[in-house]
Parts: C-alpha cells; structure tokens; sequence
C-alpha cells in the first residue's frame, strides 16, 4: 500500500512535455513521494501526452502519479489514482468507478467537507490555501488548525497553497502529512535539492 507522506509533486502548467518530464524526474530523486500531473492549459491532446509520459517516468521510479481532475484520463491510462475538486465530480461515484486506485478530495477550509469526503471513500484529503498562492491566488485560506481539529479524520491530510521551505514546517507540526507543492518547488534553482529538503521535514537527513 502507498504510503501517504512527505512531498506531493504537483505538476506546473508546462507546455514543454520534455521539460516537464525532466523536472519531474529531479523531484523523485529529491524524494516526491507522490506526483500529481495537474495542467489547467493543456488541451486533449497534450494532456494524454504528458500524463503518459509522466506515468511512465513514475513507473520507472517506483511513485504513485495522480490525475488531477480528470477520471477518464486516468482510467484511459491506468494510472494510480485521480484528485478531485469540489466541481469535478462526485467523491462516491469516482470512487465507484476507480476502484481501489488513489483518491484525493479538496476540502479547501472546511472540516465538514473532510468527514464527507472520508465517508465517501476518499484516499487523503487537502487543506488549502494554506498559504498566499501565487498559482492559485483566489483559493480560500485554509487556517492550520484545520490538521488537527477533529479526531474522527482519519484519513491522511494534505496541506496545499503557498508551501515554501521557510513555511513548510508550520503545516508539518500542524499535523499535515503530505506538502503539495507547485511554485516553490518548480521555481527553485535547484528542484532536486529543494525535493530533499522538503522530503526531510518528514524524514530527517538522508543519504541521497
Ligand atoms: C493535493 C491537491 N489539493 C488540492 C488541489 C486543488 O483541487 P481543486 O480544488 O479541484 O482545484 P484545481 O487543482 O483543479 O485547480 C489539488 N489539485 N491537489
Ligand atoms: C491547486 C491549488 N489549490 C489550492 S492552492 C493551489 C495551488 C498550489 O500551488 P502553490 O504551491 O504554487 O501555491
Ligand atoms: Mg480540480
């Protein structure tokens, strides 16, 4: 079974799918645990492109890849598991059809949507924006308090929306169990070494 900690690589809107594959690539050699392939500019034909190409990639590397928002794509290509949103679709019924794959749900601020979502058969569940998001600027803010304000959520805890390295460790003492990160990993000069040190908020200093 995948297990649901440290850094979720969500994947920045890039058109270039051989970049895109690169840079992916140095996120799992820093750690990424998990990868969410998430471009809200791609059309049809990209898209399948590029999630198949990370899927491979992810295969290679041993890394669950999540689609983001699109169920079809990731039966059409079977990969580990979907992520959806509020308006995406029916936590149950994606459940249903994805079988035992990977499920996320966005709670955004509320805990009530998390309980739902657990009771739906949700995977994890996301809090954010956590911090002020400069990819998503208009996400709700999502207080930390949020990680560990109810016992009867179970389910592991995703923390989303402006994680940086200097922040990032308030969510991991909040309770959050996965960091999804975009800008600040994929802006960083270094995304290997920014993977590693977001990935040792979970696991301490490695060797790779
Ligand atoms: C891990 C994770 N958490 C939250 C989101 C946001 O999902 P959603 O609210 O559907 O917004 P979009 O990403 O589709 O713009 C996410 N993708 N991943
Ligand atoms: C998809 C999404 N949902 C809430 S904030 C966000 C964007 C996260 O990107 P960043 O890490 O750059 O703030
Ligand atoms: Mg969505």
């Amino acid at each position: 079974m995948t297990p649901i900690k440290g850094l979720y690589a969500v994947t920045p809107d890039l058109e270039d799918t051989e970049r895109l594959c690169e840079i992916v690539t140095e996120a799992i050699l820093g750690g990424a645990t998990l990868v969410q392939y998430r471009n809200k500019q791609a059309g049809h034909v990209l898209r399948i492109a590029q999630a198949q190409a990370l899927l491979a990639i992810c295969r290679q590397h041993g890394v669950p890849l999540i689609i983001n928002d699109h169920v079809k794509l990731c039966l059409a290509l079977d990969a580990d598991g979907v992520h959806i949103g509020g308006t995406d679709g029916d936590i149950a019924a994606t459940r249903q059809r994805i079988g035992n794959k990977l499920l996320g749900a966005s709670c955004y601020n509320r805990i009530d949507l998390a309980l739902q979502a657990q009771a739906a058969g949700a995977d994890y569940v996301a809090f954010g924006a956590c911090f002020s998001s400069q990819t998503k600027p208009q996400a709700p803010e999502a207080a930390l308090s949020l990680f560990n304000m109810n016992p009867a959520l179970t389910v592991p805890k995703v923390a989303i929306g402006g994680i940086t390295l200097d922040n990032a460790p308030q969510a991991v003492a909040a309770g959050a169990d996965m960091l999804a990160v975009i800008g600040s990993l994929w802006g960083s000069s270094d995304i290997r070494h920014t993977a590693q040190q977001f990935s040792r908020l979970y696991n301490g200093p490695s060797s790779s």
